[in-house]
């Protein structure tokens, strides 16, 4: 185990987000959490992280692990000049060789010396990555990822997520909005809304009746994933009642 939440509740202010949620992530596996706006994705991984402090229930870490986290959103000012040679630097310094090697992974060796505020939306989260793999994680967590990229650019990454799985052996939890993609680049399967709604391994998920009935889908009409049915009703707090 390398992160697990037992029992964890979360509110902001007086407002409850998360409720009784169970956990755990092993070793190499690579777990996406789906759901719909507003349903604690980011407050999950934030809570994982221990940035914020659970209302109830606990969150145990493995001794010494080390996380690489990807944010959803990291805003460069235009004005402010960062190379990504620079940016890898940051917080510690690296050598070129160390810097090339991480660039090479993900794919974008060459941009050294381009303007962080100059990237694509891709190009930029493959220097995401690369500077959270400069750690040696044994967990990546990377909330939303594909944002803004298109399918091609969404596959690509998943396809590199993959190969660092594969190449480094760490465990991968990202959020993702990309249901199809996720579907097929996950060993496992979370579904949020405020809880965990369902989860599993993708085929047992995306087969299991409660998916279907969270999340509305057939083949042609999965991107309908935020105007999925509920077998039970949530009140404005996101909880669910049977
Ligand atoms: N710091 C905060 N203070 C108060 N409320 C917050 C805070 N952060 C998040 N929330 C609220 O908690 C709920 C869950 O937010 P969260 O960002 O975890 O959702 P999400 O599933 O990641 O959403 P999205 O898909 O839109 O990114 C939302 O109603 C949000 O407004």
């Amino acid at each position: 185990m390398l992160i697990a939440a037992t029992n964890m509740s979360v509110t902001h202010g007086s407002t409850p987000v998360l409720r009784d949620v169970d956990f755990q992530i092993e070793k190499g596996e690579i777990v996406t959490v789906i759901g719909p706006n507003g349903s604690g994705k980011s407050t999950l991984i934030r809570a994982l992280l221990g940035v914020l402090t659970p209302s109830s229930g606990h969150i145990a870490r493995a001794k010494g692990l080390r996380i690489g986290y990807i944010p959803q959103k990291l805003a460069i000012d235009a004005s402010f000049p960062m190379t990504v040679r620079r940016f890898l630097s940051l917080p510690r310094w690296i050598s070129d060789d160390l810097a090339l090697r991480a660039l090479e992974r993900t794919g974008v060796a060459g941009l050294e010396q381009r303007q962080m505020s100059d990237l694509s939306g891709g190009q930029f989260q493959r220097v995401l990555l690369a500077r959270a793999l400069l750690s040696e994680p044994d967990i990546l967590i990377l909330d939303e990822p594909t944002q803004g990229l298109d399918h091609p650019g969404i596959v690509a990454f998943y396809e590199l997520i993959e190969e660092v799985r594969r190449d480094l052996g760490c465990a991968v939890l990202l959020v993702s909005h990309d249901l199809h993609v996720v579907m097929r680049a996950s060993d496992r399967v979370i579904c949020l809304n405020g809880h965990i709604c369902c989860q599993g391994i993708p085929s047992v998920v995306q087969n299991a009746p409660e998916y279907q009935a969270l999340f509305g889908i057939s083949d042609s009409s999965t991107l309908a994933i935020y105007e999925h049915h509920h077998d039970h009703s949530h009140d404005e707090n996101g909880c669910c009642h049977d």
